[in-house]
């Protein structure tokens, strides 16, 4: 049977990369993000299987309820959500943040995340099977400088996947917290509001993740047999390690 993953924030890195994985293994996909035209040329690339674009905001609550009450027949029933959509904003220490910047995190890596799972939670549970995945991040567990509310909304994440977890027992319905390091993608691009320069240094003269590494991951967790729950995983790439979490270079 075909299987329908949701993938949310699907224009770019982790999702996009998710979004071709899964496409390669023949599900039927619901790719969202905000970027529409990134999302229609992603279509066009996935020809082979059934995609259906939703193009809104994670952070408004109507948006979603619309969006999802509209899954087209065949859509409908999803049994992956990769809740995914997310970002940090600046490296500055809390006494220096824009206070706009902190809620921007909160609204969209915590409450878009519940506003998505909220919604698709009732089908799985009264379907007797699911997966929900959620992008934590090592953020939420290490802390580092500069990382206050970014690694604060990840650590909810990290904590909400758990509670999930306690809610649906025996329900069919599985939680992943998927927790990675550092990975390139448009990640530092949006942290550090568009600065090529800035963001391609977090990245130089080492070998980061990428977004198919992490997708790697996802299919794994989702492709498991139903009565393995990988709680969380946890993935850095070798060069990234712990205490100041410093990055070997050269
Ligand atoms: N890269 C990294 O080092 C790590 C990333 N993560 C987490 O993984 C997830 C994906 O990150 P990554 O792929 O690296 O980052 P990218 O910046 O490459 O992609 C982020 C995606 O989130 C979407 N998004 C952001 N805000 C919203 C919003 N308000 N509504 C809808 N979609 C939104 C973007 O789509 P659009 O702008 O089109 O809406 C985009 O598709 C995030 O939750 C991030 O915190 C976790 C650990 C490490
Ligand atoms: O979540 C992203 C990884 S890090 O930049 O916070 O280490």
């Amino acid at each position: 049977m075909t299987k329908t993953i949701c993938i949310t924030g699907a224009t770019a890195g982790f999702g996009a990369a998710c979004a071709r994985k899964f496409a390669a293994g023949g599900w039927r996909l619901v790719l969202t993000g905000r970027r529409h035209e990134r999302l229609e040329a992603l279509r066009a690339e996935l020809s082979d299987v059934p995609v259906h674009l939703a193009v809104f905001d994670v952070r408004d609550k109507a948006a979603c309820e619309r969006e999802l009450n509209a899954l087209p027949q065949g859509f409908g029933d999803i049994d992956v959500l990769v809740n995914n959509a997310g970002l940090a904003l600046g490296l500055e220490p809390a006494w220096e943040c824009r206070l706009e910047d902190w809620e921007t995190m909160v609204d969209t890596n915590i409450k878009g995340l519940l506003h998505m799972t909220r919604l698709v939670l009732p089908g799985m549970v009264a379907r007797g099977r699911g997966h929900v995945v959620n992008l934590g991040s090592i953020a939420g567990d290490y802390p580092y400088p500069g990382g206050n509310v970014y690694g604060a909304t990840k650590a909810f994440v990290k904590q909400f996947s758990r509670n999930l977890r306690a809610d649906l027992h025996g329900k069919g319905v599985r939680v992943t917290n998927i927790e990675p390091g550092m990975a390139e993608s448009e990640f530092s691009l949006v942290r550090f509001q568009g600065d090529a320069e800035k963001a391609g240094k977090v990245y130089d003269k080492c070998q980061p993740l990428t977004p198919e590494d992490i997708a790697e991951c996802i299919w794994w967790v989702c492709t498991l047999p139903v009565h393995m729950n990988i709680n969380r995983l946890e993935v850095m790439p070798t060069c990234q390690s712990f205490g100041p979490l410093p990055v070997a270079r050269g």
